[in-house]
C-alpha cells in the first residue's frame, strides 16, 4: 500500500496557478527527492502534504485517510506526519535538555537513542542560545522525531549549512531512514544532495512535474534542458560531431575524455579548476563541449583531440 498518495493538487495565489496538478505516490521507507528551480512550488507543494498548506483542488492520501488542509480543520497538521522548515525555532534562555522536553521528549532509552541519531548527546546541557545553526536545527529535528511520526517532511534542510554540518546532517538523515524505520519526503536546492540519497528524484517548474526518475536516470537522461541544468554543466550537440552519433546528442562532462590519438580535433577555450578535476571548454566546429579532465598543464588555445567514452547516447532534441 502506499504510505502517500497524492492526486491532482492544485493550488492557486490570486491569479497565479502556483501548483498545476502534482500527482506523486511514495511507499514506505521509499527515499523522495523533490528539486526544482526557486519559485518552482516546492515549499507549497511539501506544506499541502504536511497538512499545513491548503489545496485548491485534489486530495492528499496518507496512511489510508485523507490530509486535510489548514482550512479544513482546528488543529494545522496530521498525526503521523512531521515537517521541518526552513525557519525552525528554539526558545531563548533554556537549556537543549529543557527544550525537548518541552516536547514531551524526556530522558529515557528511546530518546536516548534518537539523541544519538540526531548527534545532539552531547548538545544536552547547553543554552539554546550557545548553538551554531546545524546544531539548533538537529534539536529541531529532534523534537518533530518525538511525534514518532510515520513520515518525516523536510523543506531544504541543506540549505544554509557548511560542508561539515551539511555532511552531519547526511548521515542523520540517513539513520532517520534506516534506525528509525521513518520514510522521508525533502525538498533541495540543490539536487547534487540529493543524488547519492534518493531512490526516486521528482524534478518540478513552474507548478508542475518535469521528470520523476532515479538519480541515475534523472542525471544521465534529463527531460529537457531544465532538468538537465539542474544537476550540473552538459553539453547538447546541434551537429552529428561524433561518429555515430545523431544531431541532439547528450553529454555530461565526464563522458567526454581528451585523447592522444583519433578522435575529433577541438581547440582548447578554457580551462578551471573545481576541485576534483579540471572543466575544460573545447571548441569543435563551432560548438562548445564542456569536457572533464584529470590534469590542468594544457595552455588555453591548444589543439587537443576528443572522443566518447562509452556508447549510452542521450538524445535531447
Ligand atoms: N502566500 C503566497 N502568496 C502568493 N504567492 C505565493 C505565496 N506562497 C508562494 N507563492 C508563490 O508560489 C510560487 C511557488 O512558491 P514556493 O515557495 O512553493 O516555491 P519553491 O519552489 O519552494 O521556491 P524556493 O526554492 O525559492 O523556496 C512562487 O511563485 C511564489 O511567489
Amino acid at each position: 500500500m502506499n504510505l502517500l498518495q497524492v492526486t491532482d493538487i492544485r493550488k492557486k495565489e490570486g491569479q497565479e496557478e502556483v501548483l498545476k496538478g502534482i500527482s506523486f505516490t511514495q511507499q514506505s521507507l521509499q527515499k523522495i527527492a523533490i528539486a526544482g528551480e526557486s519559485g518552482s512550488g516546492k515549499s507549497t507543494l511539501l506544506k499541502i502534504v504536511a497538512g499545513l498548506g491548503q489545496a485548491s483542488e485534489g486530495l492528499v492520501w496518507f496512511n489510508g485517510k485523507k490530509v486535510k488542509g489548514i482550512h479544513e480543520k482546528l488543529m494545522p497538521g496530521h498525526p503521523g506526519i512531521a515537517y521541518l522548515s526552513q525557519h525552525y525555532e528554539l526558545r531563548n534562555n533554556y537549556r537543549v535538555e529543557e527544550e525537548l522536553a518541552y516536547a514531551n521528549l524526556f530522558y529515557d532509552e528511546d530518546s536516548e537513542e534518537l539523541y544519538r541519531i540526531c548527534r545532539i548527546d552531547h548538545l544536552l546541557k547547553r543554552w539554546t542560545t550557545q548553538l551554531s545553526g546545524g546544531e539548533k536545527q538537529r534539536i529541531s529535528l529532534a523534537r518533530q522525531l518525538a511525534t514518532s511520526p510515520k513520515l518525516l517532511v523536510l523543506d531544504e534542510p541543506f540549505s544554509n549549512l557548511d560542508l561539515v554540518h551539511k555532511q552531519t546532517l547526511k548521515a542523520v538523515i540517513a539513520d532517520i531512514g534506516e534506525k528509525l524505520s521513518i520514510t522521508i519526503l525533502l525538498v533541495s536546492h540543490d539536487p547534487l544532495d540529493i543524488l547519492s540519497w534518493a531512490d526516486e528524484i521528482i524534478l518540478m517548474k513552474d507548478g508542475g512535474i518535469v521528470q520523476q526518475a532515479s538519480p541515475e536516470v534523472t542525471y544521465r537522461q534529463p527531460a529537457s534542458p531544465y532538468a538537465a541544468g539542474l544537476f550540473g554543466r552538459y553539453t547538447i550537440l546541434k551537429q552529428s560531431i561524433f561518429p555515430d552519433t545523431q544531431p541532439g546528442l547528450f553529454l555530461r562532462p565526464e563522458q567526454v575524455a581528451i585523447v592522444a590519438e583519433g578522435g575529433i580535433p577541438g581547440t582548447l577555450q578554457r580551462l578551471d579548476f573545481i576541485g576534483h578535476t579540471y572543466e575544460a571548454e573545447v571548441l569543435v566546429n563551432g560548438e562548445v563541449i564542456v569536457v572533464h579532465i584529470p590534469e590542468g598543464g594544457m595552455a588555453v588555445g591548444s589543439e587537443v583531440r576528443l572522443g566518447l567514452k562509452h556508447r549510452d547516447y542521450w538524445y535531447l532534441g
